[in-house]
Parts: structure tokens; C-alpha cells; sequence
């Protein structure tokens, strides 16, 4: 394994099963993600798309193969040693926000950071300090969800999986829910702390507007690797 090797994803195969019926879902994915990398993930709808990032981020287990990051091989872990594992090394965005209704986005904020394990005395600062690398959401600290454009909400929850500072950032069409400028938006802000951060992401999407701004795109078909595009 090579030093800029992050994630290896070696023969990964998922099949679902409804009471007898099976449903391959990834036939088999050989792929390396590498640190620092802004990979997107396209494909048709039903395509494995969001398997291979649940995967990718232990929300889920695969059939069969295998992934290594950071030189563990995480297929091998439990459900706790996968818990511990996304809390310390990993953050979400999805296509919905999730926010807590009832908090303000700075709560919402802080509870991220209460789940990472942040100590208590230092979440406010914390929160606002994270809140600050997001242009326009620190004024809008006080706010709930509800007072908030799609776009706002979904900066919020950014901000949120920014909490644990994870290596990796799965995003599965997070501009899915936004009009095209937002959407746009929102992935120039990913691409800022990409680049700002060194946090690698690994975005799935099937909105072409969305996959020029990453370093790679891979292509999924019928959960199988159909080809990739280098674009950096
Ligand atoms: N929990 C599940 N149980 C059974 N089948 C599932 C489950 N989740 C996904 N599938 C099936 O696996 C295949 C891949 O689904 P997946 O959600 O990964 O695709 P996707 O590329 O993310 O699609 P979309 O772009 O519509 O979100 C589909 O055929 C889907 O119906």
C-alpha cells in the first residue's frame, strides 16, 4: 500500500436479501481512493451508488471483499470497533439535511460535537470556529432549521459532519434536493475544504453539472465499475 493510498476497496460485492430473493447490488468493486482526493461517484439510479458508499463509510457490511483505510482492514471490524471508527474518521452529508428541529444551528453544531466527544467547555467556541469556515452561517448561529433556505440547511449539516474533523467526507447527492446555483454552491463550498482541509471526499451524484468539480469520477453500472475519468 502505497503512503497516498487511503481507502482500498478490493472484490466488493453486496447482495441484499428479501426473504429468498436476492438482489446483487455491487458484483464485485475494485477501487483505490487517495488521500486528499475529491472522487465522485456516478451512475444511473439503482446503479450501487449509495451501497458503495455505505460501505465506504461502515454504515453498512459488504457480502463479500474487502476495504482498507488508513492500513485496517475495516470489513474485519465489529459494530462497536465500526461506531468508534466513523466517529473518529468519518462525517456525512446526504440528500436530506437531518437537522434537529428544535435546536438552533449552532446546537445542532455543538451536538455533533458532544456525539465526537468534544469536551463541554469548548463547544460553543468550537462550533462558531467551524460555523466560520462556511461563508454566511456564522450570522445565522441562531437560527432554527425552519428559518433556514435548502441551501442554509444544508450548509448547516456540512458544517455538522465537519465536527469529529474527519478524514473522510461522504456525501450522497447532497445537492439532490437543490435547485442548480445552490446545488452548484454547495459543491464549490465541498471543494473549498477539500482543498482547504485535505479532507477527502468521496461524492456520489448523478447531476452532471455536479461532476466537473471533482478530481476523478468513477462510473457505476449494474454495481459493477463501467470506467473512470481523471479530470485533475
Ligand atoms: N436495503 C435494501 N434492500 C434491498 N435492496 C436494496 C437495498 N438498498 C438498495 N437496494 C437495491 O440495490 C441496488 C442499488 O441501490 P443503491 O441505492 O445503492 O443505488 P443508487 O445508485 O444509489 O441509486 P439512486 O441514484 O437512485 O440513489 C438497487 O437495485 C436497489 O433496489
Amino acid at each position: 500500500m502505497s503512503e497516498d493510498e487511503l481507502i482500498i476497496i478490493e472484490n466488493l460485492k453486496k447482495i441484499y436479501k428479501i426473504k429468498n430473493v436476492e438482489f446483487p447490488a455491487l458484483r464485485g468493486i475494485n477501487l483505490k481512493i487517495y488521500k486528499g482526493e475529491f472522487l465522485g461517484i456516478a451512475g444511473p439510479s439503482g446503479s450501487g451508488k449509495t451501497t458503495l458508499l455505505d460501505m465506504i463509510g461502515l454504515l453498512d457490511s459488504p457480502t463479500e471483499g474487502k476495504i482498507i483505510i488508513d492500513k485496517k482492514d475495516v470489513t474485519k471490524f465489529d459494530e462497536d470497533k465500526r461506531a468508534i471508527f466513523r466517529r473518529k474518521n468519518i462525517g456525512f452529508v446526504f440528500q436530506s439535511y437531518n437537522l434537529i428541529s428544535y435546536l438552533t444551528v449552532l446546537e445542532n453544531v455543538e451536538l455533533a460535537l458532544a456525539a465526537a466527544g468534544y469536551p463541554v467547555s469548548k463547544r460553543k467556541a468550537k462550533a462558531e470556529e467551524i460555523l466560520s469556515m462556511i461563508p454566511g452561517m456564522l450570522e445565522l448561529k441562531n437560527k432554527k432549521p425552519n428559518e433556514l433556505s435548502a441551501g442554509q440547511q444544508q450548509r448547516v449539516a456540512i458544517a455538522r459532519a465537519l465536527a469529529n474533523d474527519p478524514k473522510i467526507l461522504i456525501a450522497d447527492e447532497p445537492t439532490a434536493n437543490l435547485d442548480s446555483k445552490t446545488g452548484e454552491a454547495i459543491v464549490e463550498l465541498l471543494r473549498k475544504l477539500n482543498e482547504e482541509k485535505g479532507v477527502t471526499i468521496v461524492m456520489a451524484t448523478h447531476d452532471p453539472m455536479m461532476m466537473k468539480y471533482v478530481d476523478r469520477l468513477v462510473y457505476i453500472r449494474d454495481g459493477l465499475i463501467e470506467k473512470e475519468v481523471i479530470q485533475k
